[in-house]
């Protein structure tokens, strides 16, 4: 037996995708999820959209301008992109490509119309769809976070309902009362998700015909 043979690696890494209207938490979940699995890698989106205070380039988003966003588009390096509320926002083919192929699991913050055309690409990715506990609740959130104005809140809103009926196309829905509770299912999901996919079987087979 050699020890390439004997080690119960997975080939690839799981894609995740994390959707959910506006101001329901991802990036809350995001972040501590960031610190109980920092084997996670996440995938770093390209917007339109002007930096809010704090966000830091490369790091929240690489931030583009039309032009440029529409040139990585026609140079096909998006894995997807949507236009959400007057902006684009986009996924980096390339980068989500080499940790997938690296062994890593990746998750990527995105909203509806994107995720959907990443399952068509990616059917076998886990597609987990964030809820608020209430609709008022979702709007308190937005409007507490202070970083849209009036108008943008409206908007938000009323595309937050269109993403709610799109939640059927998901694997799982989760709804973020406590950002602890909702990170422990997601950690759960992705638990249950390695152990139906590691390829141990095989392995295992092999193990035992070599000591046959
Ligand atoms: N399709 C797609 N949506 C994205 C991407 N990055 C962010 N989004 C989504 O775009 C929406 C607006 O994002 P943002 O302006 O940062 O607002 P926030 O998510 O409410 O803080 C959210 O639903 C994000 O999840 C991306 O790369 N692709
Ligand atoms: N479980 C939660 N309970 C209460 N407030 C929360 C919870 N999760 C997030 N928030 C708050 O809601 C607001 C929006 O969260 P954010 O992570 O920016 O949402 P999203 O990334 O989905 O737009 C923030 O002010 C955040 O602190």
């Amino acid at each position: 037996m050699t020890s390439n043979t004997n080690t119960l690696d997975r080939e690839r890494g799981i894609l995740i995708v994390l959707s959910g209207p506006s101001g329901v938490g991802k990036g809350t979940v995001c972040a501590a999820l960031r610190q109980v699995a920092p084997e996670l890698v996440y995938s770093v989106s390209a917007t339109t959209r002007a930096p809010r205070q704090g966000e830091i380039e490369g790091v929240n988003y690489f931030f583009k301008t039309r032009e440029q966003f529409q040139q990585l588009i026609e140079a096909d390096e998006m894995l997807e992109w949507a236009q959400y509320v007057n902006n684009y926002y986009g996924t980096p083919k390339r980068f989500v490509e080499d940790v997938l192929r690296s062994g890593k699991d990746v998750i990527l913050e995105i909203e509806v119309q994107g995720a959907l055309m990443v399952k068509n690409k990616f059917p076998e990715g886990v597609f987990i769809f964030l809820l608020p506990p209430s609709l008022d609740e979702l709007q308190n959130r937005i409007v507490t976070r202070g970083t849209e104005s009036d108008e943008t809140i409206r908007s938000r809103m009323s595309v937050a309902l269109d993403e709610m009926r799109l939640m059927e196309h998901y694997d799982y829905a989760i709804v973020n009362d406590h950002v602890e509770t909702a990170c422990s299912k997601i950690q759960a999901i992705l638990a249950a998700e390695h152990c139906r996919r590691d390829r141990i079987f095989p392995k295992i087979v092999q193990w035992i015909n070599e000591v046959n």
